[in-house]
């Protein structure tokens, strides 16, 4: 019996999608997680938007121009992709089946558009939507932030109302009022996932065959 334990191991890896409006705080909260949870993977996106000051390329993204992102899509290597405020944002498909596959719990942090496209192939996936406090408090952290255009701020908080709308498609919502707190969050409900019985289910039929 003993010998069995590890029959329980979960084959796949559980894949989150985090979503929030642009300076709610998903990069910092992610930044948390990372120190706190070391075992779960992030994905690392393409896009089309130029790089910020001490961004890397295939760290913080994979920059692409233009013609590279659509070649992504003709050739199918994106699970999902959506323009947001001007530029292309897309998951590559491959990284992602493969990571899930090897047993790793996968966070896509995505916006509102891409995490529906998502919903559609990955219903088992946690859907997790971040809020801000407030839209004050959301904009006085994009323009504390320091990284975009006035321009681009306004056009990203129009968008904010959007989004903020969409998120009755979420399981789960998180205002970020804290980065601790949320965080820990996110961790209680990726715990309560992990313990889900259907996740469970196609393992124990296993383990109760070999008893048999
Ligand atoms: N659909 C989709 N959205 C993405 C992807 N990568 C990043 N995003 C989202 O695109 C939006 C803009 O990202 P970015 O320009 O880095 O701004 P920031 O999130 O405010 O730091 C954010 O909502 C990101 O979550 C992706 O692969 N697919
Ligand atoms: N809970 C929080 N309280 C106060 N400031 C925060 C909090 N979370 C994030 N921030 C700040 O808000 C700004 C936007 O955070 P960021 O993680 O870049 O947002 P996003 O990735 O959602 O666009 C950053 O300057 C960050 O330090």
């Amino acid at each position: 019996m003993t010998s069995n334990t590890n029959t329980l191991e979960r084959e796949r890896g559980i894949l989150i999608v985090l979503s929030g409006p642009s300076g709610v705080g998903k990069g910092t909260v992610c930044a948390a997680l990372r120190k706190v949870a070391p075992d779960i993977v992030y994905s690392v996106s393409a896009t089309t938007r130029s790089p910020r000051q001490g961004e890397v390329d295939g760290v913080n993204y994979f920059f692409k121009t233009r013609e590279q992102f659509q070649q992504l899509i003709e050739t199918d290597e994106v699970l999902e992709w959506a323009e947001y405020v001007g530029n292309f944002y897309g998951t590559p498909r491959r990284f992602v089946e493969e990571t899930l596959r090897s047993g790793h719990d996968v966070i896509l942090e995505i916006e509102v558009q891409g995490a529906l496209q998502v919903k559609q192939k990955f219903d088992e996936g946690v859907f997790i939507f971040l809020l801000p406090p407030s839209l004050d408090e959301l904009e006085n952290r994009i323009v504390t932030r320091g990284t975009e255009t006035d321009e681009v701020i306004r056009s990203r908080m129009s968008v904010a109302i959007d989004e903020i709308r969409l998120m009755e498609h979420y399981d789960y919502a998180i205002v970020n009022d804290h980065v601790d707190t949320a965080c820990a969050k996110i961790q209680a409900i990726l715990s309560a996932e992990h313990c889900k019985k259907d996740r469970m289910f196609p393992k124990i039929v296993q383990w109760m065959d070999e008893v048999n």
